[in-house]
């Protein structure tokens, strides 16, 4: 039998080209891939951490951004317990299409599931979005809101772990109320 007590679902989405893959890779392997090449429909990695000392165990599921992935990708927002919705904050139109992002995620997740809004890329100087702006966003759509390097591993341990705590909070009841 495998040795954890708790198992949450976290699935990232967002413009192609916004980090995804690099923050799942940077919080599962503790590495930047070089030259990453574009997720082709859906890509799963697991790692268990340890909230209370309880096993808890994040199955991360990284979608493809391109469109022509999406009939794909939006089969896999039903089962989630979370959702990190990525944009570039070097990348105006990135931010632009949270809006649609949204719809989707209302459209196909669960509507108890756990949204989180992360603007990654802090490490680079040209910045386009202000971080208050995404912050008022992520207020505004009942968000959490977490800006990230998964370059150089600012707050991606962070982003994972305050994800299984929430999830571990509101654990009795999602047990019930998710499905796996
Ligand atoms: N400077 C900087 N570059 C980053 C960061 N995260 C990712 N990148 C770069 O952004 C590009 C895209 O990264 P990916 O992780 O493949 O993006 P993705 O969102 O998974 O893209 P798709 O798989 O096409 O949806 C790569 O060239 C990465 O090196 C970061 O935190 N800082």
């Amino acid at each position: 039998m495998e040795d954890y007590k708790f198992l949450f679902k976290v699935v990232l989405v967002g413009n192609a080209g916004v980090g995804k893959t690099c923050l799942v890779r940077r919080f599962t392997q503790g590495l930047f891939p070089p030259g990453q090449g574009a997720t082709i429909g859906v890509d799963f990695m697991i790692k268990t951490v340890e909230v209370d000392g309880e096993k808890v165990k994040l199955q991360i599921w990284d979608t493809a951004g391109q469109e022509r992935f999406r009939s794909i990708t939006q089969s896999y927002y039903r089962s989630a317990h979370a959702l990190i919705l990525v944009y570039d904050i070097s990348c105006q139109p990135t931010f632009d299409c949270l809006p649609d992002w949204l719809r989707e995620i209302e459209e196909y997740a669960n509507n108890k599931v756990l949204r989180i809004l992360v603007g990654n890329k802090t490490d680079r100087e040209d910045r386009e979005i202000p971080r208050h702006i995404g912050e008022d966003f992520a207020q505004r759509h009942g968000m959490y809101f977490l800006e990230t390097s998964a370059k150089e591993a600012e707050n991606v341990e962070r982003l994972f772990m305050e994800i299984a705590v929430e999830l571990m909070e509101r654990g009795g009841v999602m047990t019930h109320n998710f499905t796996y």
